[in-house]
């Protein structure tokens, strides 16, 4: 403690807990107690040049045009901690969608108290506040499509890649705002160094995105994570990647129950059959329940401002633009999500590019089992339906007759012309 208070020179406030459905109890702790004492921790550094906070660019996904500014909470941050200590879990469990309100989570609404406390609690210290959207896998360093954890597209990307996901509730034409986590990390250390140089008399506020830059839809993202898993398939895939957004919620509960459900009960029913232990209901429960706690995020499309962002990139000199670039203009999406795919593959999946021949040949069999599967299908539909329906029978009877005398003429013209 002693070397932290008196060698810092920059602090950057990354520590969080990311996950959505965090009880409010915990995510307070983390995203708002910890940031009141790291300030208070920061107050006690005499070197200390600049203290950077990274929130998101969601903090405030409850208004669709966010500017760089902190926007008040319904109630005191202040209030919300001290409640904290004092009321059991139970109540606070009870509370939380009316302290939340608008906020889709626990970890959006504590992520905006912890701007209000920064804003509160900053006494004179030197700080600005970095808002990242959705953090995605490296652009170019170290290298491109680098990623380590499942948070954000990255666990849907192998959903879909392996064939569990098939439909998602969102709006296609939704702008996805990706931010590559490298131009991440360049944005915040310039960041730093505006902030430790130049001093500004309030705290600013960068949004880092892309939108604003270079906006991507979802529609678009979700084409390329397809083509890309057809091209680069992922090792022993469950079905055949196809996924497609919905925003019909009849769609949504139709794709659930006959793309997710059925096979999903169907592989159990075939595991239990030959003697193993069913899993793939448990995981597709797993999968749904993520899938309705992101769904939020690409049914929506938001406005940021980013004066502060482009402020920074003309501050910079040609050589920092070039070494800390976080200028999304240049960036080409359909590279970067095939990149980021790959990514997937290669550093979470853990697979070898030695076994895509054995994938690619995985998936044609699969598709043989498709076409089998809805032949048997059909014809056991069509059996049913001839054994109770007289007209389904002279449907049938019909079409057995064209055939026969389509055959038949063939057969004559062929014979003719020999
Ligand atoms: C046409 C096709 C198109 C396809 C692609 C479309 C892509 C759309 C993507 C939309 C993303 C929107 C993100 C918005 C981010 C906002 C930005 C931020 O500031 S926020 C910063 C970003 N924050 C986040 O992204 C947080 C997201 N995560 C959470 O909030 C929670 O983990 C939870 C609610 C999903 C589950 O909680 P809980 O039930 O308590 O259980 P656990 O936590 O213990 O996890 C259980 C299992 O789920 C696994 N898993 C986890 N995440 C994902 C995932 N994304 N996916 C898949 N799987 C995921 C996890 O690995 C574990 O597996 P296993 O180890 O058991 O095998
Ligand atoms: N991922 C995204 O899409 C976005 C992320 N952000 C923000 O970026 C920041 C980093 O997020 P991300 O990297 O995605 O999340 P991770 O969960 O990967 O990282 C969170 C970090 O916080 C640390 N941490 C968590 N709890 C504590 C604790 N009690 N004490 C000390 N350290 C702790 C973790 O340490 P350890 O590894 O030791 O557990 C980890 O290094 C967060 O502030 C998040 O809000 C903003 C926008 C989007």
């Amino acid at each position: 403690m002693q070397e932290l208070l008196s060698c810092t020179n920059v602090v950057f406030h990354c520590a969080a807990t990311v996950r959505f459905n965090d009880s409010l109890r915990h995510a307070v702790q983390l995203n708002v107690t910890a940031t009141q004492k790291l300030l208070l921790m920061a107050s006690q550094m005499p070197k200390l040049e600049a203290f950077i906070h990274i929130s998101t660019a969601f903090s405030n996904c409850n208004l669709q045009h966010i500017d760089e500014v902190i926007y008040p909470c319904p109630v005191e941050p202040k209030k919300i901690i001290d409640s904290m200590e004092w009321l059991d879990d139970a109540i606070v469990e009870e509370i939380t969608p009316k302290l939340i309100r608008d906020w889709p989570n626990t970890y959006t609404y504590t992520k905006a108290l912890g701007e209000m406390v920064v804003h509160q609690e900053s006494g004179n210290l030197n700080i600005a506040i970095v808002r990242p959207s959705i953090v995605g896998a490296t652009w170019q360093e170290p290298f491109p499509g680098w990623v380590d954890n499942v948070n954000g597209p990255s666990g849907l990307i192998i959903a879909t890649g392996k064939g569990f996901l098939r439909a998602l509730r969102g709006a296609p034409m939704a702008v996805a705002d990706l931010i590559p986590v490298d131009t991440v990390v360049n944005l915040t250390l310039a960041v730093g160094w505006y902030t430790a140089v130049h001093r500004p008399k309030s705290t600013l506020i960068y949004h880092c995105t892309s939108s604003n830059f270079n906006p991507c839809h979802w529609g678009k993202m979700g084409f390329q994570i397809l083509a890309t898993c057809e091209k680069i398939p992922f090792e022993r895939a469950f079905r055949r990647p196809y996924a497609d957004f919905t925003t019909n919620t009849i769609t949504t509960q139709y794709q659930n129950a006959v793309s997710h459900w059925a096979p999903a009960i169907i592989y159990d029913l075939y595991l239990r059959l030959t003697g193993r232990k069913p899993r793939m209901t448990k995981l597709m429960n797993r999968l749904l329940r993520t899938v309705s706690v992101l769904e939020y995020f690409v049914n929506r499309s938001w406005e940021w401002s980013t004066n502060n962002t482009e402020m920074l990139m003309s501050e910079l000199s040609p050589e920092d633009q070039r070494v800390f670039n976080f200028d999304v203009r240049q960036l080409n999406w359909l590279e970067y999500i095939e990149n980021y795919v790959l990514g997937v593959k290669k550093y979470l999946l853990k697979e070898d590019m030695a076994g895509v021949p054995e994938a690619k040949q995985h998936l044609r069999r699969l598709r043989n089992i498709h076409y089998l599967f809805n032949t048997a299908l059909f014809l056991i539909a069509w059996r049913l339906l001839i054994a109770r329906s007289q007209m389904a029978r002279n449907v049938w009877l019909f079409i057995v007759s064209l055939c026969y005398k389509c055959i038949s003429y063939f057969r004559a013209s062929s014979s003719l012309k020999a």
